[in-house]
Protein backbone atom coordinates (compact mmCIF):
# COMPACT_ATOMS: atom_id res chain seq x y z
CA UNK A 1 0.00 0.00 0.00
CA UNK A 2 1.11 3.52 0.75
CA UNK A 3 0.35 5.49 -2.34
CA UNK A 4 0.30 8.57 -0.70
CA UNK A 5 3.26 10.17 1.19
CA UNK A 6 2.70 11.95 4.86
CA UNK A 7 3.41 15.83 4.29
CA UNK A 8 2.05 15.81 0.54
CA UNK A 9 0.94 18.95 -0.67
CA UNK A 10 -2.44 18.33 -2.29
CA UNK A 11 -5.38 20.03 -3.99
CA UNK A 12 -9.17 18.51 -2.45
CA UNK A 13 -11.77 18.49 -5.42
CA UNK A 14 -14.92 17.86 -4.86
CA UNK A 15 -17.39 16.94 -7.62
CA UNK A 16 -20.50 18.53 -7.32
CA UNK A 17 -22.47 16.65 -10.52
CA UNK A 18 -25.84 17.56 -11.41
CA UNK A 19 -28.50 15.06 -10.95
CA UNK A 20 -26.61 12.88 -8.30
CA UNK A 21 -28.78 12.94 -4.92
CA UNK A 22 -26.01 13.67 -2.11
CA UNK A 23 -26.63 12.85 1.57
CA UNK A 24 -24.92 16.18 2.19
CA UNK A 25 -24.85 18.80 0.81
CA UNK A 26 -21.39 20.28 -1.14
CA UNK A 27 -19.51 22.59 1.32
CA UNK A 28 -20.41 20.18 4.22
CA UNK A 29 -18.62 17.09 0.98
CA UNK A 30 -15.43 19.46 0.56
CA UNK A 31 -14.82 19.80 4.46
CA UNK A 32 -15.16 16.18 5.07
CA UNK A 33 -13.20 15.06 2.10
CA UNK A 34 -10.42 18.11 4.03
CA UNK A 35 -11.11 16.09 6.86
CA UNK A 36 -10.19 12.90 5.59
CA UNK A 37 -6.98 14.30 3.68
CA UNK A 38 -6.12 15.43 6.67
CA UNK A 39 -6.35 11.81 8.69
CA UNK A 40 -3.44 10.53 6.79
CA UNK A 41 -0.91 13.48 6.76
CA UNK A 42 -1.70 14.96 3.61
CA UNK A 43 -1.11 19.19 3.66
CA UNK A 44 -3.94 20.69 1.85
CA UNK A 45 -2.61 23.46 -0.61
CA UNK A 46 -5.89 24.23 -1.43
CA UNK A 47 -10.05 23.18 -1.56
CA UNK A 48 -13.07 23.64 -4.12
CA UNK A 49 -15.91 21.80 -5.32
CA UNK A 50 -16.50 22.14 -9.13
CA UNK A 51 -20.04 21.80 -10.62
CA UNK A 52 -20.15 19.42 -13.45
CA UNK A 53 -23.03 19.28 -15.76
CA UNK A 54 -22.65 16.18 -17.43
CA UNK A 55 -20.04 13.54 -16.26
CA UNK A 56 -17.46 13.33 -19.04
CA UNK A 57 -17.18 9.23 -19.32
CA UNK A 58 -13.16 9.90 -19.75
CA UNK A 59 -12.40 12.61 -17.82
CA UNK A 60 -15.02 13.34 -15.02
CA UNK A 61 -14.79 17.23 -15.83
CA UNK A 62 -14.78 19.31 -18.39
CA UNK A 63 -11.57 19.92 -20.50
CA UNK A 64 -11.66 23.63 -19.12
CA UNK A 65 -12.02 22.00 -15.70
CA UNK A 66 -9.36 20.30 -15.79
CA UNK A 67 -6.69 22.93 -17.01
CA UNK A 68 -7.79 25.18 -14.46
CA UNK A 69 -7.22 22.23 -12.04
CA UNK A 70 -3.75 22.50 -13.49
CA UNK A 71 -3.26 25.28 -13.02
CA UNK A 72 -4.18 25.71 -9.52
CA UNK A 73 -1.91 23.22 -8.84
CA UNK A 74 1.07 24.64 -9.99
CA UNK A 75 0.22 28.22 -7.78
CA UNK A 76 -0.30 25.69 -4.96
CA UNK A 77 2.99 23.66 -5.80
CA UNK A 78 0.74 20.40 -5.25
CA UNK A 79 1.64 17.26 -6.37
CA UNK A 80 -1.15 15.19 -5.52
CA UNK A 81 -5.02 15.54 -6.22
CA UNK A 82 -7.81 14.26 -4.46
CA UNK A 83 -10.89 13.80 -6.29
CA UNK A 84 -13.88 13.58 -3.43
CA UNK A 85 -16.16 10.96 -5.68
CA UNK A 86 -15.28 7.47 -7.70
CA UNK A 87 -13.28 7.78 -10.56
CA UNK A 88 -13.54 4.96 -13.08
CA UNK A 89 -9.72 3.48 -13.97
CA UNK A 90 -10.04 5.12 -17.57
CA UNK A 91 -11.14 8.67 -15.63
CA UNK A 92 -8.11 8.53 -12.95
CA UNK A 93 -5.16 7.76 -15.60
CA UNK A 94 -6.53 10.60 -18.03
CA UNK A 95 -6.71 12.89 -15.16
CA UNK A 96 -2.72 11.35 -14.24
CA UNK A 97 -1.64 12.44 -17.67
CA UNK A 98 -3.23 15.39 -18.08
CA UNK A 99 -2.56 17.01 -15.11
CA UNK A 100 1.51 15.37 -14.63
CA UNK A 101 0.48 14.76 -11.20
CA UNK A 102 -1.11 11.37 -9.11
CA UNK A 103 -4.49 11.36 -8.58
CA UNK A 104 -6.22 9.67 -5.67
CA UNK A 105 -10.30 9.07 -5.56
CA UNK A 106 -12.36 9.00 -2.58
CA UNK A 107 -12.09 5.22 -2.05
CA UNK A 108 -8.44 5.49 -2.79
CA UNK A 109 -7.93 7.30 0.15
CA UNK A 110 -9.91 6.24 2.91
CA UNK A 111 -8.55 2.72 1.75
CA UNK A 112 -4.93 4.49 2.69
CA UNK A 113 -6.38 5.67 5.85
CA UNK A 114 -7.78 2.00 7.10
CA UNK A 115 -4.14 0.70 5.77
CA UNK A 116 -2.29 3.47 7.69
CA UNK A 117 -4.84 2.65 10.96
CA UNK A 118 -5.42 -0.95 11.27
CA UNK A 119 -3.56 -2.56 14.31
CA UNK A 120 -5.06 -6.06 15.02
CA UNK A 121 -4.37 -9.06 12.38
CA UNK A 122 -7.51 -9.03 11.79
CA UNK A 123 -7.83 -5.31 10.88
CA UNK A 124 -4.45 -5.59 8.54
CA UNK A 125 -5.88 -8.77 6.62
CA UNK A 126 -9.42 -6.91 5.94
CA UNK A 127 -7.93 -4.01 5.10
CA UNK A 128 -5.24 -5.44 2.04
CA UNK A 129 -7.94 -7.58 1.03
CA UNK A 130 -10.31 -4.81 0.80
CA UNK A 131 -7.43 -3.05 -1.17
CA UNK A 132 -7.12 -5.89 -3.17
CA UNK A 133 -10.58 -6.30 -4.72
CA UNK A 134 -10.21 -2.27 -5.10
CA UNK A 135 -6.91 -3.07 -7.48
CA UNK A 136 -8.19 -6.00 -8.81
CA UNK A 137 -11.82 -3.90 -10.31
CA UNK A 138 -8.69 -1.60 -11.46
CA UNK A 139 -6.90 -4.36 -13.67
CA UNK A 140 -10.03 -5.61 -15.49
CA UNK A 141 -10.76 -1.92 -16.55
CA UNK A 142 -7.63 -0.32 -16.98
CA UNK A 143 -5.84 -2.65 -18.60
CA UNK A 144 -4.34 -0.63 -21.91
CA UNK A 145 -2.81 1.63 -18.94
CA UNK A 146 -1.01 -0.76 -17.56
CA UNK A 147 0.19 -2.07 -21.25
CA UNK A 148 1.34 1.36 -21.56
CA UNK A 149 2.78 1.27 -18.02
CA UNK A 150 4.76 -1.18 -19.50
CA UNK A 151 6.07 0.02 -22.53
CA UNK A 152 3.71 -1.70 -24.67
CA UNK A 153 5.20 -5.27 -24.38
CA UNK A 154 4.17 -8.01 -23.06
CA UNK A 155 5.68 -11.26 -23.21
CA UNK A 156 3.86 -12.15 -26.02
CA UNK A 157 3.99 -9.06 -27.77
CA UNK A 158 0.31 -8.97 -27.65
CA UNK A 159 -2.41 -6.99 -26.14
CA UNK A 160 -0.97 -7.22 -23.00
CA UNK A 161 -3.52 -9.37 -21.71
CA UNK A 162 -1.56 -12.54 -20.85
CA UNK A 163 0.28 -9.72 -18.19
CA UNK A 164 -3.12 -8.60 -16.88
CA UNK A 165 -4.54 -12.45 -16.78
CA UNK A 166 -1.01 -13.40 -14.73
CA UNK A 167 -1.45 -10.45 -12.69
CA UNK A 168 -5.18 -10.91 -11.75
CA UNK A 169 -4.05 -14.63 -10.95
CA UNK A 170 -1.93 -13.39 -8.35
CA UNK A 171 -4.38 -10.73 -6.75
CA UNK A 172 -6.84 -13.80 -6.83
CA UNK A 173 -4.19 -16.02 -5.29
CA UNK A 174 -3.07 -13.28 -2.44
CA UNK A 175 -7.23 -12.58 -1.54
CA UNK A 176 -7.94 -16.71 -1.40
CA UNK A 177 -4.69 -16.78 1.23
CA UNK A 178 -5.65 -13.88 3.18
CA UNK A 179 -9.48 -15.06 3.21
CA UNK A 180 -8.18 -18.38 4.76
CA UNK A 181 -6.03 -16.16 7.30
CA UNK A 182 -8.80 -14.61 7.94
CA UNK A 183 -11.00 -16.87 8.67
CA UNK A 184 -8.34 -18.38 11.26
CA UNK A 185 -8.11 -14.93 12.91
CA UNK A 186 -11.73 -15.33 13.09
CA UNK A 187 -11.93 -18.29 14.45
CA UNK A 188 -9.83 -17.26 17.51
CA UNK A 189 -12.03 -14.42 18.17
CA UNK A 190 -15.06 -16.54 17.80
CA UNK A 191 -13.71 -18.57 20.47
CA UNK A 192 -12.45 -15.47 22.79
CA UNK A 193 -16.90 -14.42 22.10
CA UNK A 194 -17.50 -18.05 22.85
CA UNK A 195 -15.71 -17.13 26.19
CA UNK A 196 -17.12 -14.15 27.16
CA UNK A 197 -20.81 -15.47 26.52
CA UNK A 198 -19.84 -18.27 29.10
CA UNK A 199 -19.39 -15.19 31.14
CA UNK A 200 -21.91 -13.46 29.33
CA UNK A 201 -22.21 -10.01 31.05
CA UNK A 202 -24.30 -7.80 28.85
CA UNK A 203 -22.76 -5.93 25.48
CA UNK A 204 -23.43 -2.47 24.93
CA UNK A 205 -21.84 -1.26 21.79
CA UNK A 206 -21.18 2.61 20.93
CA UNK A 207 -21.45 3.09 16.97
CA UNK A 208 -21.96 6.16 15.00
CA UNK A 209 -20.53 8.38 12.32
CA UNK A 210 -16.44 8.76 12.65
CA UNK A 211 -15.48 11.86 14.46
CA UNK A 212 -18.93 11.81 16.74
CA UNK A 213 -16.97 11.17 20.21
CA UNK A 214 -17.34 7.23 20.46
CA UNK A 215 -13.70 7.02 21.83
CA UNK A 216 -13.73 10.01 23.74
CA UNK A 217 -16.93 8.79 25.41
CA UNK A 218 -15.62 5.24 26.06
CA UNK A 219 -12.48 6.59 27.55
CA UNK A 220 -14.94 8.43 29.84
CA UNK A 221 -17.10 5.89 31.08
CA UNK A 222 -13.48 3.23 31.25
CA UNK A 223 -10.75 5.15 31.98
CA UNK A 224 -9.20 3.50 28.98
CA UNK A 225 -6.75 5.82 26.81
CA UNK A 226 -8.16 4.67 23.21
CA UNK A 227 -7.10 6.96 20.73
CA UNK A 228 -9.32 9.67 20.32
CA UNK A 229 -8.02 12.58 18.06
CA UNK A 230 -9.81 14.82 15.72
CA UNK A 231 -9.25 12.85 12.81
CA UNK A 232 -11.33 10.46 10.95
CA UNK A 233 -11.26 7.22 11.12
CA UNK A 234 -8.99 7.44 14.54
CA UNK A 235 -10.68 4.07 15.74
CA UNK A 236 -10.26 1.14 13.45
CA UNK A 237 -10.33 -1.74 15.42
CA UNK A 238 -13.03 -2.49 18.00
CA UNK A 239 -11.87 -2.25 21.71
CA UNK A 240 -14.04 -3.55 24.81
CA UNK A 241 -13.47 -3.00 28.33
CA UNK A 242 -15.77 -3.41 31.45
CA UNK A 243 -17.57 -0.98 33.22
CA UNK A 244 -20.21 -1.35 35.57
CA UNK A 245 -23.28 0.88 35.94
CA UNK A 246 -26.28 1.45 38.11
CA UNK A 247 -28.27 -2.38 38.91
CA UNK A 248 -25.86 -3.62 36.55
CA UNK A 249 -22.78 -4.81 38.25
CA UNK A 250 -20.67 -5.05 35.33
CA UNK A 251 -21.10 -5.29 31.63
CA UNK A 252 -19.28 -4.80 28.65
CA UNK A 253 -18.73 -1.70 26.91
CA UNK A 254 -17.30 -1.69 23.11
CA UNK A 255 -15.99 0.95 20.71
CA UNK A 256 -16.31 0.43 17.14
CA UNK A 257 -14.91 1.83 13.75
CA UNK A 258 -16.64 5.12 13.01
CA UNK A 259 -19.08 4.98 9.51
CA UNK A 260 -19.25 7.31 6.64
CA UNK A 261 -21.12 8.17 3.88
CA UNK A 262 -19.90 6.32 0.80
CA UNK A 263 -18.04 4.04 2.61
CA UNK A 264 -16.30 1.48 -0.07
CA UNK A 265 -18.33 -0.80 -0.61
CA UNK A 266 -14.54 -3.50 -0.30
CA UNK A 267 -14.63 -1.89 3.21
CA UNK A 268 -18.34 -2.68 4.19
CA UNK A 269 -17.47 -5.80 3.16
CA UNK A 270 -14.51 -6.08 4.52
CA UNK A 271 -15.57 -4.93 8.22
CA UNK A 272 -18.66 -6.95 8.00
CA UNK A 273 -17.62 -9.60 10.37
CA UNK A 274 -15.94 -7.36 13.02
CA UNK A 275 -19.42 -4.84 12.88
CA UNK A 276 -21.53 -8.17 13.24
CA UNK A 277 -20.31 -8.09 16.91
CA UNK A 278 -22.53 -5.15 17.26
CA UNK A 279 -25.42 -7.48 16.34
CA UNK A 280 -24.71 -9.49 18.80
CA UNK A 281 -24.50 -6.78 22.04
CA UNK A 282 -27.67 -6.39 24.23
CA UNK A 283 -27.60 -2.57 23.45
CA UNK A 284 -26.07 -0.08 21.27
CA UNK A 285 -25.22 3.39 21.59
CA UNK A 286 -25.50 5.57 18.59
CA UNK A 287 -23.35 8.37 19.30
CA UNK A 288 -24.24 11.37 17.49
CA UNK A 289 -22.48 14.89 17.23
CA UNK A 290 -25.25 16.87 17.67
CA UNK A 291 -23.69 20.19 16.79
CA UNK A 292 -22.73 18.97 13.50
CA UNK A 293 -24.68 21.04 10.51
CA UNK A 294 -24.62 17.56 8.96
CA UNK A 295 -25.88 15.41 12.08
CA UNK A 296 -29.23 14.27 10.65
CA UNK A 297 -27.18 13.36 6.97
CA UNK A 298 -25.05 11.44 9.63
CA UNK A 299 -27.58 9.82 11.35
CA UNK A 300 -29.36 8.23 8.66
CA UNK A 301 -26.02 7.13 7.31
CA UNK A 302 -25.58 4.99 10.15
CA UNK A 303 -29.16 3.86 10.39
CA UNK A 304 -28.68 2.71 6.65
CA UNK A 305 -25.30 0.77 8.14
CA UNK A 306 -27.26 -0.78 10.82
CA UNK A 307 -29.57 -1.71 8.01
CA UNK A 308 -27.11 -3.48 6.44
CA UNK A 309 -25.82 -5.48 9.43
CA UNK A 310 -29.90 -6.59 9.51
CA UNK A 311 -30.23 -4.61 13.36
CA UNK A 312 -33.10 -2.91 12.05
CA UNK A 313 -35.60 -4.22 9.70
CA UNK A 314 -37.32 -1.57 7.60
CA UNK A 315 -39.80 1.39 8.59
CA UNK A 316 -40.85 1.68 11.59
CA UNK A 317 -40.06 -1.82 12.75
CA UNK A 318 -38.52 -2.43 15.93
CA UNK A 319 -34.76 -2.60 16.16
CA UNK A 320 -33.41 -6.39 16.98
CA UNK A 321 -31.32 -4.46 19.44
CA UNK A 322 -32.40 -1.33 21.33
CA UNK A 323 -30.74 1.70 20.14
CA UNK A 324 -29.74 5.03 22.36
CA UNK A 325 -29.34 8.02 20.62
CA UNK A 326 -26.42 10.18 22.47
CA UNK A 327 -26.55 13.39 21.46
CA UNK A 328 -22.83 14.40 22.37
CA UNK A 329 -20.77 17.39 21.70
CA UNK A 330 -24.01 19.10 23.59
CA UNK A 331 -21.21 21.79 24.69
CA UNK A 332 -20.39 22.63 21.18
CA UNK A 333 -24.27 23.94 21.23
CA UNK A 334 -25.06 27.61 21.65
CA UNK A 335 -27.72 28.48 23.96
CA UNK A 336 -30.70 28.73 21.35
CA UNK A 337 -29.94 25.51 20.00
CA UNK A 338 -29.51 23.91 22.93
CA UNK A 339 -32.63 24.55 24.22
CA UNK A 340 -34.67 23.51 21.07
CA UNK A 341 -32.91 20.27 20.87
CA UNK A 342 -33.31 19.67 24.96
CA UNK A 343 -37.12 19.94 24.82
CA UNK A 344 -36.94 16.55 21.54
CA UNK A 345 -34.49 14.93 23.78
CA UNK A 346 -36.31 15.41 27.15
CA UNK A 347 -39.32 14.34 25.39
CA UNK A 348 -37.69 11.22 23.92
CA UNK A 349 -36.50 8.10 26.40
CA UNK A 350 -34.59 7.06 23.24
CA UNK A 351 -32.24 9.93 23.15
CA UNK A 352 -29.60 11.24 25.95
CA UNK A 353 -27.72 14.81 25.84
CA UNK A 354 -24.48 14.86 26.97
CA UNK A 355 -20.55 15.72 26.85
CA UNK A 356 -18.31 13.47 26.50
CA UNK A 357 -15.61 16.10 26.65
CA UNK A 358 -17.07 18.03 29.74
CA UNK A 359 -18.87 14.97 31.17
CA UNK A 360 -21.94 17.10 31.53
CA UNK A 361 -24.53 14.48 31.16
CA UNK A 362 -22.53 11.52 32.05
CA UNK A 363 -24.37 10.09 34.88
CA UNK A 364 -27.33 10.37 33.27
CA UNK A 365 -26.75 8.40 30.44
CA UNK A 366 -25.47 5.87 32.88
CA UNK A 367 -28.48 5.82 34.56
CA UNK A 368 -30.38 5.13 31.38
CA UNK A 369 -28.39 2.51 30.26
CA UNK A 370 -28.66 0.45 32.78
CA UNK A 371 -32.28 0.91 33.14
CA UNK A 372 -32.46 -0.28 29.35
CA UNK A 373 -30.54 -3.50 30.23
CA UNK A 374 -32.32 -4.23 33.25
CA UNK A 375 -35.71 -3.77 31.30
CA UNK A 376 -35.05 -6.29 29.12
CA UNK A 377 -34.56 -9.79 29.57
CA UNK A 378 -32.90 -12.00 26.68
CA UNK A 379 -33.04 -15.64 26.75
CA UNK A 380 -29.23 -17.58 27.81
CA UNK A 381 -28.18 -20.97 28.08
CA UNK A 382 -26.66 -22.69 31.27
CA UNK A 383 -24.81 -26.02 31.15
CA UNK A 384 -24.18 -26.75 34.79
CA UNK A 385 -23.52 -30.26 37.03
CA UNK A 386 -27.10 -31.66 38.30
CA UNK A 387 -25.19 -31.95 41.62
CA UNK A 388 -25.63 -27.89 41.63
CA UNK A 389 -28.31 -27.34 43.55
CA UNK A 390 -27.78 -23.96 44.62
CA UNK A 391 -27.25 -22.54 41.12
CA UNK A 392 -30.35 -24.79 39.88
CA UNK A 393 -32.58 -23.22 42.71
CA UNK A 394 -31.17 -19.83 41.75
CA UNK A 395 -32.51 -20.00 38.10
CA UNK A 396 -35.96 -21.45 38.73
CA UNK A 397 -36.09 -18.64 41.59
CA UNK A 398 -35.53 -15.72 39.80
CA UNK A 399 -35.75 -16.60 35.72
CA UNK A 400 -37.98 -17.65 33.38
CA UNK A 401 -36.67 -21.44 32.42
CA UNK A 402 -38.43 -22.48 28.76
CA UNK A 403 -36.49 -25.57 28.65
CA UNK A 404 -34.27 -27.83 31.54
CA UNK A 405 -32.81 -30.60 29.25
CA UNK A 406 -30.03 -33.84 29.96
CA UNK A 407 -26.63 -32.37 28.37
CA UNK A 408 -24.42 -35.68 28.80
CA UNK A 409 -21.47 -36.16 31.20
CA UNK A 410 -17.84 -34.32 32.12
CA UNK A 411 -15.55 -35.82 34.59
CA UNK A 412 -18.12 -38.37 35.84
CA UNK A 413 -20.78 -35.63 36.47
CA UNK A 414 -23.98 -35.51 34.77
CA UNK A 415 -24.94 -32.40 33.12
CA UNK A 416 -28.20 -30.23 32.52
CA UNK A 417 -29.04 -27.80 29.92
CA UNK A 418 -31.47 -24.53 31.22
CA UNK A 419 -32.64 -22.54 28.78
CA UNK A 420 -33.99 -19.34 30.62
CA UNK A 421 -34.82 -15.82 30.35
CA UNK A 422 -32.89 -13.31 32.39
CA UNK A 423 -32.41 -9.26 32.26
CA UNK A 424 -28.82 -8.29 32.69
CA UNK A 425 -29.03 -7.90 35.88
CA UNK A 426 -30.06 -10.95 37.15
CA UNK A 427 -27.63 -12.26 34.93
CA UNK A 428 -24.89 -10.33 36.94
CA UNK A 429 -26.65 -11.71 40.41
CA UNK A 430 -26.33 -15.24 38.89
CA UNK A 431 -22.51 -14.82 37.36
CA UNK A 432 -21.69 -13.64 41.13
CA UNK A 433 -23.12 -16.49 43.26
N1 LIG B 1 -16.37 19.84 22.20
C1 LIG B 1 -16.47 18.52 22.27
N2 LIG B 1 -15.62 17.76 21.57
C2 LIG B 1 -15.74 16.41 21.66
C3 LIG B 1 -16.73 15.80 22.47
N3 LIG B 1 -16.60 14.46 22.35
C4 LIG B 1 -15.56 14.25 21.50
N4 LIG B 1 -15.04 15.43 21.09
C5 LIG B 1 -13.90 15.63 20.17
O1 LIG B 1 -14.24 15.09 18.91
C6 LIG B 1 -13.10 14.53 18.27
C7 LIG B 1 -13.38 13.09 17.86
O2 LIG B 1 -13.55 12.29 19.00
P1 LIG B 1 -13.34 10.72 18.98
O3 LIG B 1 -13.73 10.22 20.32
O4 LIG B 1 -12.01 10.34 18.46
O5 LIG B 1 -14.44 10.29 17.89
P2 LIG B 1 -14.77 8.83 17.36
O6 LIG B 1 -16.25 8.77 17.23
O7 LIG B 1 -14.13 7.79 18.21
O8 LIG B 1 -14.12 8.88 15.92
P3 LIG B 1 -13.59 7.66 15.00
O9 LIG B 1 -12.76 6.74 15.84
O10 LIG B 1 -12.83 8.38 13.96
O11 LIG B 1 -14.80 6.98 14.44
C8 LIG B 1 -11.97 14.67 19.28
O12 LIG B 1 -11.23 15.80 18.95
C9 LIG B 1 -12.69 14.84 20.61
O13 LIG B 1 -11.94 15.58 21.54
C10 LIG B 1 -17.62 16.66 23.21
O14 LIG B 1 -18.52 16.23 23.94
N5 LIG B 1 -17.44 18.01 23.06
MG1 LIG C 1 -12.81 6.38 17.79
Amino acid sequence: MGEVSRGARALVVCPDIRGIRYDLDADSRLQEAEGLALAIGIVIADSFVLPVRDVKPNLLFGAGQVENIRIACEQNDAELVVVDGSLSPIQQRNLEDKLARKVIDRTGLILEIFGERAATAEGRLQVELAHLDYQQSRLVRSWTHLERQRGGFGFLGGPGETQIEADRRMIRQRMARLRKELEQVRKTRGLHRERRERAPWPVVALVGYTNAGKSTLFNRLTGADVMAEDLLFATLDPTMRAISLPGVEKAILSDTVGFISDLPTQLVAAFRATLEEVTAADLICHVRDISNPSSEAQKLQVLEVLGELGVIDGEGEDPKVPILEVWNKWDLLDAVQAEELAKVAEDDEGIIALSALTGAGVDGFLDRVGQMLTSRATVREFVLPSSDGKRIAWLHAHGDVLEEADAGESDGQSLRRFTVTLNPKELGQFQSL
